[in-house]
C-alpha cells in the first residue's frame, strides 16, 4: 500500500508459541488472585489420590477391624483411613466450586485489562488512516468480540491454563502411586499412554481450530447477516421490500458453506487420530501391565491392588479432553492474536505510534520544530498545493489543491458528489495529514502545532455527526467539554439552534436523555439532531474555537428552521473563520467566497454575484437548483 513502507511485513511478524503467550499473561490475574488459585488447583489435583489411597486402605482394614472389634488398633487404623478419605472427599467439594469462581474472576481481570489496553490502543492515533483499514478492524473486531463476551478469550486462556494445574497435579499423583506401590516402569509406561492420548487431543484440535480460522469469512458473512436482521436499522426496507424469504436463504445458504467444510474438518481432526491413538494406548497399556504383572503381582497386597486399581484407571481418564482447559487454551488466544495484531498494524502507520492526547509526544513534523501555543487565525488558513489519496483508495481526492479561506469571514464550498469537500475537512482537522503540499494558517503549517491544541481551535459538525446516547445538555456541551459545567451557554447555545422547539415542553428539558431506550428519553429526528449538534458548534466558538466548519449542516432542516438558523448564526459567528459545505445554494450564496472544487482542485471562486456573472460552474448549478425549487413552490429563488 502507498506511503506505508513495511504494513505488510505485520502478519508476518514470527509470534511465539501460543502455550508460551499464556504462561506470559498469567501474571495479569494478580498476585492475590494468582497466590490463592495455585494452592486450591495444587490441592484439588492432590484430593483425588489420597482419597484413593485412605479409600483402599479403608477397604483393608474391614476384615481385621470387624473381627477385632471397636477400640482394636484394626478398628481405629478403619477410622483414621475413614477420616482421611471423608475429608479428601469434602474437601475438594468446597473447593471445587471455589477453584470456578477465581478462575472465572481471573478471566475477567485478565480480560478487562486487555479490553482497556484495546481501547487505548484504538484512541492513539491521532488520524483516522490506521482505523480505516480493513485488516486493521477485522483485528479489532475479532479482538473486542472475544473480549467483550469472554466466550474463548485470553481471560479464559488464563484460567484454563491454571486450571491445567489440576489434571497435572492429579496425574503426577497417580503415577506416583502406581510406581511407589506397585512398579515405576508400569508408572512410566502409564505416563506415556497418557501423554499419548493427550498428544492426539491436543493435536485434533489445533487442527480444528486452524480450520476455524480459515473459516473467518464465512463466519464474517453469518455475522452480518444476523446483525442485519436483528438490528433496527435495515428493519424497515426489509419489512418493505419484502426481504424476509431471500434473508433467511442467505443466512441459511451461508450457515450451510460455514458448517459443511468445519464439519469435514472435524472428521478429519478427530476420527482417524481417535482410532490410532486408541488402538495405540490400549496396547501399551495392556503390554505394561502384563509384562510387569507376571513378573511383580506376588508383591502386591490387597491394599496394594485398590491403590494401583484406581490410580491407573484414574490416571488413564486424564488422557481425555480437558473441558475446562483444552478449548480455552487453544482458541482463547485468538483474541490474545488480534490484539496485538492491531495494535502492530496501528503502529506501523505513520502518526499511529503518537499520543493524541495533551502531555503526549508530537511528531517530528517535517514542517520544523513543534510550536506549542496555537494563534487565532488573523488572515488566511491557505491549502497550498496539496495532494491526496485514501490510503488503499483509487486514486488521488487532491492534486495540487490551491485554497485560501479568508479569517474571520465565510467560505462556501461546493462541487459534485465525491469532489473532495468532506475529506478537504479532514485534511483540516489532521485526522489525515497531505501527501504532499502544506496547509498552513497565517504562514504556519498546521502540522506544527501539537494536534489537540490545534483541534481545539475547530468546531465542527461532521456530515455524520456523532449521536451521543446522553443528555442533550451534554450533547451540546461536548463542543468544549472543559467547559460542561457552563449551563447558560448550553441554553443560549440550544436557544439558538432551536433545541427547545425540538425538545417540546417535556420535563427534563435539556436533561432529557437522548436515547428511546432510556427511561424518559427521546427519540429525535435527523433534523432534530443536526440542531443538536449546530448547537454544539456555537457552545464551542463560545469557548475559543474560532474556525468553525460545517458540512452539510441544514441538509435535514426544513426551510424555515434553515433561514431561520443562518439569520442567527451569521451574526453569532461575525469574526468566525467560517468553512461551510452544502449542497444547498439558497445557503451557500450568503457566504463571503464561494468556492467551486472539481477534479482534485479549486476551479472557480468569488462572490454570488461575481460566480453568477461568471456563467460557469457554480452558476449552472445554482441556476439548475433554483429552477427545480421554482417548479415546486412557484418560488423563482
Ligand atoms: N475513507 C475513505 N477511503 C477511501 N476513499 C474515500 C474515503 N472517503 C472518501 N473517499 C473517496 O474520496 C473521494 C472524495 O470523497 P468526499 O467524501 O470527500 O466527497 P464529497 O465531495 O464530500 O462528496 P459528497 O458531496 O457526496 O459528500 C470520493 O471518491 C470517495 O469515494
Amino acid at each position: 500500500m502507498r506511503g506505508l513502507p513495511g504494513r505488510e511485513d505485520v502478519s508476518a511478524v514470527p509470534r511465539p508459541d501460543p502455550r508460551w503467550q499464556v504462561v506470559r499473561l498469567v501474571p495479569l490475574t494478580g498476585p492475590a488472585l494468582l497466590s490463592a488459585m495455585v494452592p486450591v488447583n495444587l490441592a484439588l489435583g492432590a484430593l483425588p489420590v489420597v482419597f484413593v489411597v485412605a479409600a483402599a486402605h479403608l477397604l483393608a482394614e474391614v476384615p481385621a477391624a470387624v473381627a477385632a472389634g471397636a477400640g482394636s488398633p484394626a478398628f481405629d487404623r478403619l477410622l483414621t483411613a475413614f477420616a482421611v478419605a471423608a475429608a479428601a472427599f469434602l474437601l475438594r467439594e468446597i473447593l471445587s466450586p471455589l477453584q470456578e469462581s477465581l478462575g472465572e474472576l481471573a478471566a475477567r481481570r485478565v480480560d478487562g485489562l486487555m479490553y482497556d489496553r484495546l481501547m487505548a490502543t484504538a484512541l492513539r492515533p491521532r488520524g483516522l488512516a490506521a482505523l480505516e483499514d480493513q485488516r486493521v478492524l477485522e483485528a479489532l473486531r475479532l479482538a473486542s468480540r472475544e473480549l467483550e463476551y469472554g466466550v474463548q478469550s485470553p481471560g479464559q486462556a488464563c484460567a484454563g491454563a491454571l486450571a491445567l494445574l489440576v489434571r497435572v497435579t492429579e496425574l503426577c499423583c497417580c503415577l506416583v502411586a502406581v510406581g511407589a506401590v506397585f512398579s515405576w516402569w508400569a508408572a512410566l509406561g502409564l505416563g506415556g499412554v497418557v501423554l499419548l492420548f493427550r498428544h492426539g487431543q491436543r493435536g485434533g484440535l489445533r487442527r480444528y481450530a486452524r480450520a476455524r480460522v480459515s473459516l473467518a469469512d464465512e463466519e464474517r458473512r453469518i455475522d452480518y447477516l444476523r446483525r442485519l436482521v436483528i438490528e433496527p436499522g435495515a428493519g424497515k426496507e426489509i419489512r418493505v421490500f419484502g426481504l424476509i424469504r431471500w434473508l433467511s436463504g442467505m443466512l441459511e445458504d451461508a450457515y450451510r458453506g460455514w458448517l459443511r467444510p468445519l464439519w469435514a474438518a472435524r472428521r478429519r481432526a478427530y476420527v482417524w487420530p481417535f482410532v490410532w491413538f486408541t488402538a495405540a494406548g490400549t496396547a501399551v497399556t495392556v503390554a505394561v501391565f502384563w509384562t510387569v504383572g507376571t513378573t511383580a503381582a506376588d508383591r502386591l497386597t490387597m491394599t496394594g491392588f485398590l491403590i494401583v486399581m484406581q490410580a491407573a484407571l484414574g490416571a488413564l481418564r486424564l488422557g481425555e479432553h480437558y473441558a475446562e482447559v483444552d478449548l480455552q487454551t487453544e482458541v482463547g488466544l485468538r483474541a490474545y492474536d488480534a490484539a496485538e495484531r492491531f495494535a502492530a498494524r496501528i503502529d506501523a502507520y505513520p502518526g499511529g505510534r503518537e499520543d493524541a492526547y495533551p502531555g503526549g509526544r508530537e511528531s517530528e513534523s517535517a514542517a520544523g520544530p513543534p510550536v506549542r501555543e496555537v494563534p487565532d487565525p488573523v488572515h488566511a488558513i491557505r491549502f497550498d498545493r496539496v495532494r491526496f489519496g485514501y490510503p488503499g483508495g483509487r486514486g488521488r481526492v487532491f492534486d495540487g489543491l490551491d485554497l485560501t479561506i479568508p479569517a474571520g469571514r465565510c467560505t462556501a464550498i461546493v462541487g459534485m458528489n465525491g469532489a473532495g469537500k468532506s475529506t478537504l475537512v479532514k485534511l483540516l482537522c489532521r485526522l489525515y495529514d497531505p501527501d504532499g503540499g502544506t496547509i498552513r494558517v497565517d504562514g504556519t503549517d498546521i502540522a506544527s502545532f501539537p494536534v489537540t491544541a490545534w483541534r481545539r481551535k475547530l468546531s465542527v459538525v461532521f456530515q455524520d455527526f456523532a449521536r451521543y446516547e446522553v443528555s442533550a445538555a451534554e450533547n451540546i456541551g461536548f463542543g468544549a467539554v472543559d467547559a460542561l459545567d457552563d449551563r447558560a451557554g448550553i441554553e443560549a447555545a440550544a436557544r439558538t439552534a432551536g433545541v427547545p422547539a425540538v425538545l417540546g415542553p417535556a420535563p427534563g428539558g435539556l436533561d432529557v436523555p437522548l436515547a428511546r431506550h432510556l427511561s424518559g428519553g427521546a427519540d429525535l429526528s435527523g433534523g432534530q439532531w443536526q440542531r443538536i449538534a449546530l448547537a454544539r458548534t456555537l457552545f464551542a466558538l463560545r469557548h475559543g474555537s474560532p474556525v468553525i466548519v460545517l458540512d452539510e449542516p441544514t441538509a435535514s432542516l426544513d426551510v424555515r428552521a434553515e433561514t431561520r438558523f443562518f439569520d442567527e448564526f451569521a451574526e453569532l459567528t461575525q469574526g468566525a473563520t467560517t468553512l461551510l459545505i452544502s449542497h444547498r445554494f439558497a445557503t451557500v450564496r450568503r457566504a463571503d467566497l464561494i468556492v467551486v472544487l472539481a477534479g482534485g482542485r479549486c476551479v472557480e471562486q468569488g462572490g454570488h454575484d461575481e460566480l453568477m456573472a461568471l456563467d460557469g460552474r457554480y452558476a449552472h448549478m445554482f441556476r439548475l437548483q433554483a429552477h427545480r425549487f421554482a417548479e415546486y413552490t412557484g418560488d423563482p429563488t
